[in-house]
């Protein structure tokens, strides 16, 4: 990748990899938050943004970054990635590490991770393990939501433990992968009932799991074992039909839910039509969705078709990203996220005879925001803060970090990224940071381009270089109620008491049949 080298000044010697307490200046450019955009500097101290005006002071050991010409965002924030997972018989081969440097490399500075019991596992055993993956190895800063991989009584009481002394607020249903994650539709309506109680947020992933279960057989039984098998047994029907059954659920309990990875049209028309209906609802975008479709998947290279293998699939209609786009500019998608979840190719063939087997997930991390720049930005559809607001901001609102991060404000985290839109670069597993060895965005030449990454106040990213620290981002605990979400809740939580309200009438004091 070719970077400016000449864009920065300095007014000290400098080391890249600044201690927090270092100062930095962030010299002119255009600061862009999701509410509006103008030209300031951006002073930092302590990891912290002290100020933001125009013409400030140079105070004297502050390093000063050039950024006349370039727009000022805040980091990404990618609300949905699986580091190091053990997950269909393997691990994902991106760690906190390898993952979070790569994000910092593509302008993204916090990851939400999730924690992902075993089956009949502790809640909180899992949220530890997860920790003591994490802490050690992120580059920037991290949270967890907490998978519900099944129900109990100690699972219910676990998610208030979580809650109140563990900052997590956001919990996950898979309603696919029936051999290990699936909740029944029982057991959601009482993790769900519970997510509510707690002032936490509904995750769920909307496939039906028991037809896909049953498309796998007859797809296997029709001699298809290739991975185009894995898009033809789950079609976009059972996504859509799953994320109706989801906003039913949620809307029951009176339980705000977020819809990860909406990957094909008819999911997110289900999406568009609960919130027009009121309901709180939030569809997730990923990368992967809006940059590439399905087709990959009958590539006649078998590596090169299995790379694209996940779930729910990328749909094979090649309108769709453009759709997904068109529903993300507008607000009926709200975020977008990456599910970042890599394999490499040997990882991958553990399912080469039988397409169930390949384990599931693509990259993104650190392509996302050049993605959305690309195919959001560039093609008109969405505007420079339109797009700070869906890679950074309205993460930050929904899990309730906001405005500690997804702003460039005084008093926020300085999470900043210096960011160039008419740079151009070209896409590949060749000069990626991730630890896989394919890219499904491989060749894809993208305008908007991280000049450099500031996370924590330390410049992590500049000149093409990394200069980060493993263990130096720090776990971000989250509280419930959030007012982005539950102002709302609370809100019709008393529209609906009133509503449930039996009529006044004189008791029945007529003849009654004797029961049988
Ligand atoms: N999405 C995917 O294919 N892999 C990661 C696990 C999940 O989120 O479903
Ligand atoms: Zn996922």
């Amino acid at each position: 990748m070719s970077v400016y080298l000449s864009f920065l000044v300095s007014s000290s010697p400098i080391t890249p990899s600044m201690e927090p307490g270092n100062r930095l200046l962030i010299r002119g450019g255009r600061v862009v938050n999701a509410d509006y955009s103008r030209t300031a500097d951006v002073f930092v101290e302590d990891g912290v943004i002290r100020n933001v005006a125009p013409s400030l002071d140079v105070p004297e050991g502050t390093r000063v970054l050039d950024a006349r010409g370039k727009l000022v965002i805040p980091g990404g924030i990618d609300p949905h990635t699986h580091m190091q997972i053990p997950f269909m018989g393997t691990r994902s081969i991106d760690d906190f590490y390898s993952g979070t440097r790569a994000a910092v490399a593509g302008g993204t500075t916090m990851i939400l991770d999730f924690a992902l019991p075993f089956n009949g596992e502790s809640l909180l055993e899992a949220y530890r393990r997860w920790r003591g993956w994490a802490d050690p190895k992120v580059c920037c800063d991290y949270s967890l939501h907490v998978g519900l991989t099944w129900w109990s009584s100690q699972v219910c009481e676990e998610m208030a433990e979580l809650t109140k002394n563990h900052g997590v607020n956001s919990f996950k249903i898979f309603m696919a992968y029936k051999d290990f994650y699936m909740l029944r539709d029982s057991e959601m309506c009482a993790a769900v009932r519970q997510c509510k109680a707690l002032g936490g947020l509904v995750m769920v992933h909307a496939e039906n799991g028991d037809m896909v279960s049953e498309g796998v057989k007859e797809v296997l039984a029709c001699g298809v074992t290739g991975p185009e098998g894995h898009t033809l047994s789950r079609p976009a029907e059972l996504e859509a039909e799953a994320t109706g059954r989801a906003v039913a659920i949620a809307n029951q309990a009176g339980c705000p839910l977020y819809v990860v990875h909406v990957m094909s049209h008819e999911a997110a028309d289900v999406v568009t039509a609960a919130r027009n209906n009121g309901h709180i609802v939030f569809g997730e975008a990923l990368a992967a969705g809006l940059g590439v479709d399905g087709t990959h998947c009958w590539n006649k290279d078998w590596r090169h078709a299995a790379a694209y293998v996940m779930s729910p699939p990328l749909r094979p209609d090649p309108r769709t990203p453009a759709r997904l786009m068109d529903l993300l500019a507008n607000d009926d998608l709200s975020l977008t996220a990456t599910d970042n979840c890599t394999f490499t190719g040997e990882q991958k063939a553990l399912g080469k005879d039988d397409f169930s087997k390949i384990p599931n997930g693509v990259n993104g991390l650190e392509d996302r925001l050049s993605i959305v720049w690309e195919k959001g930005v560039c093609s008109g559809k969405m505007d420079e803060n339109r797009f700070v607001a869906v890679t950074s901001t309205t993460a930050a609102k929904i899990f309730n970090f906001y405005p500690r991060k997804g702003v460039i404000a005084v008093g926020s985290d300085a999470d900043i990224v210096i960011w160039d839109p008419q740079m151009t670069r070209t896409i590949s597993a060749k000069t990626h940071h991730h630890a896989v060895d394919f890219n499904i965005f491989e060749g894809m030449e993208c305008h908007g381009v991280p000049l450099v990454t500031v996370a924590g106040g330390r410049v992590v990213y500049e000149n093409g270089q990394l200069f980060v620290q493993p263990g130096a981002g720090k776990y971000i605990p989250r509280t419930c109620f959030g007012d982005f979400i539950y102002q709302r809740v609370r809100q019709m939580d008393i529209v609906r008491a009133n509503q449930q309200v039996g009529v006044c009438r004189q008791p029945y004091s007529g003849p009654v049949v004797p029961v049988l």
